[in-house]
């Protein structure tokens, strides 16, 4: 019995805790890290009132029609402006503080001079052109919290509060065991009968992508001996260990059989296309997956079920991929009993159309696409309705 696509997810993310400690870094250096702490703000943003514009600052009940008001100050962005002379106004620019006793902003483009003296055209409005303290953040804000993954635009905001340094989680450590008698690596001459491993490459490039750490890339024979050493050397080192090939029913595939005498399995097999023998396991503590070796059912259920993993073990707060509701440009009456990830890209008809080549084999074919159409188990596709696309930018 094949587990269904939304519990398998339910299940990890339920099984899964952080596994990592925390340290300090400057803020400078945080892209990609994942926050340890609440970030409280303890000043207000801006921290004052100040001018929006360039121009004039008064008290707009001051106003009449034609009058030439005395600019009694100027204020610069930076300065300290002086209280308001009663009935006269400020020369003001962009970003200064708006002094006591003014409560508008008049721009510089809707007065005209009479000598050195401003006529303003029209009856200013309250607080106009005026950014009050706190626009943007008020003390006492939480603007971000544990678990968020520091994109640049947290950098400017935590420098904007005047923060240097946060706590973030340290990296993740991951091991990553690829298996097969067949694989051979990269740079190696090839034979009629090996072929070249593509997904632990694949695997730690996406690992690394996420910002964990890939600290072992192993290989392993076929064989039970190699796949337990292989595993062994992962579980005493890695926080969590992912592995590619050898998790179906063959004889030639040892994986699972490993697992049952190292740990625990949890589930094994979902419904899912590509991707169905997926393996999730606990090994002395450290959590497990097991990725088919299909090319395309390893990047599938890495995007689905390993990122996730990944990110709760790393202390993130797991991010659900964005999906687009696309009208498919195509019909297909055949129905799949599991959830299905077809490779498509959206033509400029805005629909999506799958890859012609979709076996779980092939890489290219997911390169040459543009994310997922996901059709749920047992559904036909019909051509103009619509369904979940997954641009592979979502992961
Ligand atoms: N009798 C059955 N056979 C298979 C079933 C089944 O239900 N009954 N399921 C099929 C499905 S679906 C998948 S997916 C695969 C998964 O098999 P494994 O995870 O055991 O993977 P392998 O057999 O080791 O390899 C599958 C395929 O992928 C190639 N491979 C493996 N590792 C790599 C790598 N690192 N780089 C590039 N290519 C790799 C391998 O050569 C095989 O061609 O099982 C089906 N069989
Ligand atoms: O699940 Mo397999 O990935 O259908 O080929």
């Amino acid at each position: 019995m094949l587990m269904a696509f939304e519990d398998a997810l339910q299940e990890i993310k339920l099984s899964a805790s952080c596994r990592v400690e925390k340290q300090k870094v400057p803020v400078v250096n945080s892209v990609g890290r994942i926050l340890a702490e609440d970030i409280v703000a303890t000043i207000s943003v801006p921290p004052s009132d100040n001018s929006a514009m360039d121009g004039y600052a008064l008290s707009a009940g001051d106003w009449q029609e034609g009058k030439a008001f005395v600019v009694s100050q100027r204020i610069a962005a930076g300065q300290t402006p002086e209280p308001l002379e009663a009935g006269t106004c400020a020369r003001i620019f962009t970003g200064a503080h708006i002094p006591e006793g003014a409560d508008t902003v008049v721009m510089q483009e809707n007065a005209r001079l009479d000598g050195e003296k401003p006529i303003f055209v029209q009856r200013p409005m309250e607080q106009g052109n005026i950014r009050p303290k706190g626009q943007d953040i008020k003390e006492g804000q939480t603007v971000l919290r544990s678990g968020d993954k520091i994109t640049p635009m947290h950098v400017g905001l935590l420098s904007s509060l005047g923060i240097t340094e946060i706590c973030v989680f340290e990296p993740l450590k991951v091991g990553i065991l690829t298996t097969g008698d067949e694989l051979i690596t990269a740079g190696e001459p090839l034979s009629v009968d090996k072929i070249y491993n593509s997904n632990g490459p694949m695997l730690s490039a996406l690992v690394a992508q996420a910002g964990h750490q890939v600290i072992h890339c192993l290989h392993a024979k076929d064989s039970p001996e190699e796949t337990e050493s292989a595993l062994k050397t992962l579980i005493s080192s890695c926080d969590v260990i992912l592995s590619s090939g050898g998790v179906s029913v063959g004889e030639e595939d040892h994986v699972k059989g490993v697992l049952e005498k190292l740990g625990t399995v949890h589930l094994w097999k979902i419904a899912i296309k590509p991707g169905k023998p997926l393996v999730h396991a606990t090994l002395e503590g450290v959590p497990f997956l097991g990725l088919p070796g299909n090319p395309s059912s390893t990047l599938v259920t890495y995007h689905w079920f390993a990122r996730l993993l990944l990110s709760v073990c790393a202390g993130q707060t797991p991010v659900i991929p964005q999906a687009f509701m696309v009208q498919a440009g195509f019909d297909r009456q055949k129905v799949i009993k599991r959830d299905e990830f077809l490779r498509v890209s959206i033509e400029r008809d805005g629909r999506a159309y799958p890859h012609a080549q979709q076996s779980s084999g092939a890489l290219l074919a997911a390169c040459e696409s543009q994310g997922y159409l996901h059709i749920k188990a047992n559904a036909v596709i019909e051509s103009g309705h619509s369904y979940a696309f997954y641009p592979f930018t979502s992961f």
